[in-house]
């Protein structure tokens, strides 16, 4: 089976402290799973260091089979990898919710008439084309977060990272955040505290902690 993510004996140092070792993992090609654990367990860390936002310590991870020798080799496929972070205050560039979200269209070269209206067609999919002329600064937490994957998705990355996705939304937002992301058939890592969410979208479940990461098989986490 094709592999989009592959990590191979990863350790990652926070300020010098070790924070994990032996990680390995394999998402294949549209799977989507979750990693779940302690506060501090290096849950983001682990979720940077697959985008080559920070340098690992050690072992290999590996995009779509091609070993990212150093941050200089993820800038290939940074195209390819979507990255909702945990604060949508960090993901905002234009401050007008339709701007910002044709924003990545836009720095492709993308037409802007096309990119208005790829932004209209996963606005309105997304239930928030009323929204957009406002400044995204204002938006309720859980309008944020869909505003922020609007303006991810728009670029239809192939890898979706989420750190935790449902902080802020309401149960009928995560109940709509659920829909989008099972819909979507992309490989998917989703970092989360929440286990009804993460059992309602992944196919399988991971704990982290020192030693690395142990899959749930039983459903007992
Ligand atoms: N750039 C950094 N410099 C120093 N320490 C860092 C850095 N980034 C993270 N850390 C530390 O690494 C540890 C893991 O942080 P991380 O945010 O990855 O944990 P997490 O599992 O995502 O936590 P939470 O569930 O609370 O969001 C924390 O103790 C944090 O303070």
């Amino acid at each position: 089976m094709s592999c989009s993510v592959t990590i191979r004996n990863l350790s990652v140092c926070a300020d010098e402290n070790l924070l994990f070792s032996g990680v390995n993992l394999n998402v294949s090609h549209k799977e989507k799973i979750a990693i779940i654990g302690a506060n501090g367990s290096g849950k983001t860390t682990l979720l940077e260091t697959i985008a080559g936002l920070r340098n690992a310590s050690g072992g290999v991870i590996e995009l779509f089979h091609e070993p990212m020798l150093n941050l200089d080799s993820f800038k290939k496929y940074r195209g390819e990898i979507g990255y909702l972070f945990q604060d949508s205050d960090n993901q905002f560039i234009y401050p007008k919710v339709l701007e910002d979200v044709a924003f990545s269209l836009l720095s492709r070269g993308v037409d802007k008439d096309e990119a208005v209206e790829k932004s209209r067609e996963i606005l309105e999919h997304f239930g928030i084309w009323h929204l957009k002329d406002k400044i995204v600064f204002h938006l309720s937490g859980g309008e944020k977060k869909l505003v922020a994957l609007a303006g991810v998705l728009i670029s239809k990355p192939k890898i979706l990272l989420l750190d935790e996705p449902t902080t802020a939304l309401d149960f009928k937002m995560q109940t709509r955040l659920t829909q989008i992301l099972k819909s979507l058939d992309i490989s998917q890592i989703i970092v989360s505290h929440d286990k009804e969410f993460v059992r309602n979208v992944a196919d399988k479940i991971y704990y982290l902690n020192e030693n690395g990461l142990s899959e749930d098989r039983a459903g007992i986490l």
